[in-house]
């Protein structure tokens, strides 16, 4: 079984890898969305996997360093692509939680899903 938890936050970020002339090289913002997915078996008194409650507390130092602050500052975002951050977040829940998926979604109609691989 796969649970997940979704978390917001709002930051402003600016990709300094991409072509002259790019949007994105300019300063702007997300209201970002990152569901935190983790597997495993349904507990038989439980009835569930685990506790949204933990995922939420795993979460919260995570949130702590994103939400309204500007990512290119924060170590490890320097190139703070969709894909960068979901790395970044896998890396720092793998071990604590049973992860299964990171998805970040910069935009209603884009982001990354990060499984733990290298693809
Ligand atoms: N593979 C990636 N491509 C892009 C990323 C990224 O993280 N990974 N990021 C961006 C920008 O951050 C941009 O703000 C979001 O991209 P886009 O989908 O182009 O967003 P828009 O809201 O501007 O889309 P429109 O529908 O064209 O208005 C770019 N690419
Ligand atoms: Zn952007």
């Amino acid at each position: 079984m796969e649970i997940f938890r979704e978390f917001t936050f709002e930051a402003a970020h600016r990709l300094p890898h991409v072509p002259e002339g790019h949007k994105c090289a300019r300063l702007h913002g997300h209201s970002y969305r990152v569901e935190v997915h983790v597997r495993g078996e349904v507990g038989a008194s439980s009835g569930w996997v685990m506790d949204f409650g933990d995922i939420k507390a795993a979460f919260r130092p995570l949130l702590d360093q994103l939400d309204h602050y500007y990512l290119n500052e924060v170590p490890g975002l320097e190139n703070p692509t969709s894909e960068v951050l979901a790395q970044w977040i896998w890396a720092r829940l793998v071990d604590q939680l049973p992860l299964s998926a990171i998805m970040v979604r910069e935009t209603c109609t884009s982001g990354a899903v990060y499984r733990g691989d290298a693809s």
